[in-house]
């Protein structure tokens, strides 16, 4: 579908800093996974911020079916799933019961069915017992998995990824992987970040290089 999510001429600076990103132009399609690769500082968490209108543009724009996504910012969002690289998840709550307020707050939540999904989910992540928990005692790999599991559980079209198989050891790796073949195989599209492209080789269909800008 050639009317998905486009990004037009995209142009980022920090104020008055150099260029983070400049005159970016791609198509991402339904059903497709695309890698975002580059070094260190090179704008790839930039440009996922830009996507989930965590930042604005400098110039351009990036439009989801025809429509600039920075002119209803919740509408496009409702459509998302995000795994970001920070770690400020609710310390009081367990995986389990954010997953469930997320469902909630989506108003997605079924009394029949919603908390079976919950633990099917945290059961393919290898997430053990420990998910009931609070998030203020997770490891980083406990964490990255809460931000997998909350960004699927809610059946969005497109995730955001950045840097996600990071903390995790190779089971799990494998086994988020796997959930996001099947992702993908639904419908699914797919952002994902990470400075090592064979790291991403087995989910992606295509790939933009972010080469770093001294100004
Ligand atoms: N809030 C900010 N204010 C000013 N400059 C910023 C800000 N965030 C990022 N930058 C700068 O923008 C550039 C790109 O950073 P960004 O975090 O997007 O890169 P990255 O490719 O995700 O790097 P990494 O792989 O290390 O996470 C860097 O030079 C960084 O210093």
């Amino acid at each position: 579908m050639s009317d998905f999510l486009t990004v037009n001429n995209l142009s980022k600076r920090y104020g008055t800093g150099p260029m983070v990103i400049s005159g970016l132009n791609h198509q991402f399609s339904k059903g497709k996974a695309t890698g975002l690769i580059g070094a260190n500082g090179s704008g790839k968490t930039t440009f996922l911020r830009l996507v989930s209108v965590t930042a604005f543009p400098t110039e351009g724009n990036i439009t989801f079916k025809g429509r600039s996504i920075y002119d209803a910012p919740h509408e496009f969002l409702k459509h998302i799933g995000i795994v970001t690289d920070a770690t400020d998840l609710p310390v009081y709550l367990s995986a389990s019961e954010l997953l469930e307020w997320t469902l909630r707050a989506r108003k997605k939540w079924d009394d029949n069915s919603s908390q079976k999904s919950i633990d099917n989910l945290f059961a393919r992540l290898k997430f053990d017992e420990r998910r009931h928990n609070l998030i203020g005692t997770y490891s980083s790999g406990m964490l990255q998995k809460t931000m997998l599991a909350c960004s699927l559980i809610t059946e969005p079209e497109i995730i955001l990824l950045d840097e996600p198989f990071r903390a995790l050891d190779e089971g799990s790796k494998k086994a988020s992987i796997e959930i996001l073949e099947e992702f993908k195989e639904n419908g699914g599209t797919i952002l994902v970040s990470s400075h090592l492209r064979r790291s991403l080789a087995r989910i992606c269909d295509d790939y933009i290089n972010f080469p770093v800008t001294s100004g």
